[in-house]
C-alpha cells in the first residue's frame, strides 16, 4: 500500500497514521510524501509543500520497483501537487486509488490551498476507486451545504458518483454525538450504510487518515471494496475505543492503531 499525503509530526495522523495502520493491518506500506506540517494534538501552525515534481519523483520510484497493489491519497497541500500526482496516476494505471480529499483538519486549520479542490475534481475524482469525504468536504466537493443527516449523505454519496468516482463513502463522523455513528457507500451496486457504535471520545485525531488508508490496506489483500470498508470500519473502531482513554497530547489525542497487537 502506498501513502501519498502530508506528515504530521506528532504520529496521529497523515503518512504516519497510514504507515501504522498498514503495518497493523499485515500489509507493506510506503510513502510518497506531499508536505511537511508543524502540527500537534492540538493544532496545525506550519505547512511546508513539497515541490510537486519531487512528489512525482518519489511516486514514481515506488511506482517502478514495488508491487503497489493499492494507493491512499491524503493532503496534497497545493494545486500543483495535486496535478503532479494526477498526472504519474493516470499514466500508472492498475493500483486499487483511495481518495481522501482532505480539506481541514478537526482543529479547523485548513490542509490544503482553496485551489486543490478544483485538481480533485477535474482530475483525480475519475481515477478514484472509492472516495472518503467527511460532511464538510462532502459539501465543498459538491458546491452545496454539507449533508445534515444520513438520507442527505445517502444522496450526497449519489452525486458524488455522477461527478466521475466509482464509488463514494461519506463519512458521518460530524453529525454529532449518538448511539451509532454511519458512513454511507454509494457503488455500482447501489448504496450501502456502515454503522457501528460511537465511542466517546476527544481523542479522534486521525481518524479520517486511519480510516481510508486501512480501506487501501484491506483492498491491497485482496478484499472487494464492500468488505475492505466493512473491515476498515471495525479496525477503526477498535483503535479508537483502546485509544479513548489515552493521554498523547493535552488536545485530541491519536487512535490506538497497535490495539490487534496488544490485545493478543
Ligand atoms: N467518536 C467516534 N466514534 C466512532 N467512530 C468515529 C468517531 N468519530 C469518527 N468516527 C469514524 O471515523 C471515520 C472518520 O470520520 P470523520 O470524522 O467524518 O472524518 P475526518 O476524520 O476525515 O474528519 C468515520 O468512519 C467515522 O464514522
Ligand atoms: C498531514 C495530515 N494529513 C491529514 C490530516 C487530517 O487528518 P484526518 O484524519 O482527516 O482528520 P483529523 O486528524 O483532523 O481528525 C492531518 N491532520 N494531517
Amino acid at each position: 500500500m502506498l501513502s501519498i499525503a502530508g506528515s504530521d509530526p506528532s504520529g496521529g495522523a497523515g503518512i504516519q497514521a497510514d504507515l501504522k495502520t498498514a503495518t497493523a493491518l499485515g500489509v507493506y506500506g510506503a510513502a510518497a510524501i506531499t508536505s511537511l506540517t508543524v502540527q500537534n494534538t492540538r493544532g496545525v501552525t506550519g505547512i511546508h509543500p513539497v515541490p510537486a515534481g519531487f512528489v512525482a519523483d518519489q511516486i514514481v520510484a515506488v511506482l517502478t520497483d514495488l508491487e503497489v497493489a493499492a494507493i491512499k491519497i491524503g493532503m496534497l497541500a497545493t494545486a500543483e501537487i495535486a496535478a503532479a500526482v494526477a498526472e504519474v496516476l493516470r499514466a500508472r494505471p492498475g493500483p486499487a486509488i483511495v481518495l481522501d480529499p482532505v480539506v481541514i483538519a478537526t482543529s479547523g486549520d485548513r490542509l490544503v490551498t482553496p485551489e486543490v479542490t478544483a485538481v480533485i475534481k477535474d482530475e483525480l475524482l475519475t481515477l478514484a476507486t472509492v472516495i472518503t469525504p467527511n460532511l464538510p468536504e462532502t459539501g465543498t466537493l459538491l458546491d452545496h451545504e454539507p449533508p445534515t443527516t444520513v438520507a442527505e449523505m445517502s444522496l450526497a454519496a449519489q452525486e458524488l458518483r455522477t461527478q466521475g468516482s466509482a464509488a463514494a463513502l461519506v463519512k458521518g463522523g460530524h453529525l454529532g454525538r449518538s448511539e451509532t455513528i454511519t458512513d454511507v457507500l454509494a457503488d455500482a451496486d447501489g448504496v450501502i450504510n456502515f454503522s457501528g457504535p460511537y465511542v466517546p471520545t476527544a481523542n479522534t485525531h486521525g481518524t479520517g487518515c486511519t480510516l481510508s488508508s486501512a480501506i487501501a490496506s484491506e483492498l491491497a489483500s485482496g478484499r472487494r471494496l464492500r468488505p475492505a470498508v466493512e473491515a476498515a470500519k471495525n479496525y477503526l473502531t477498535g483503535a479508537l475505543r483502546a485509544g479513548a482513554d489515552r493521554r498523547i497530547g493535552s488536545g485530541s489525542g491519536p487512535v490506538d492503531h497497535l490495539w490487534r497487537e496488544q490485545s493478543r
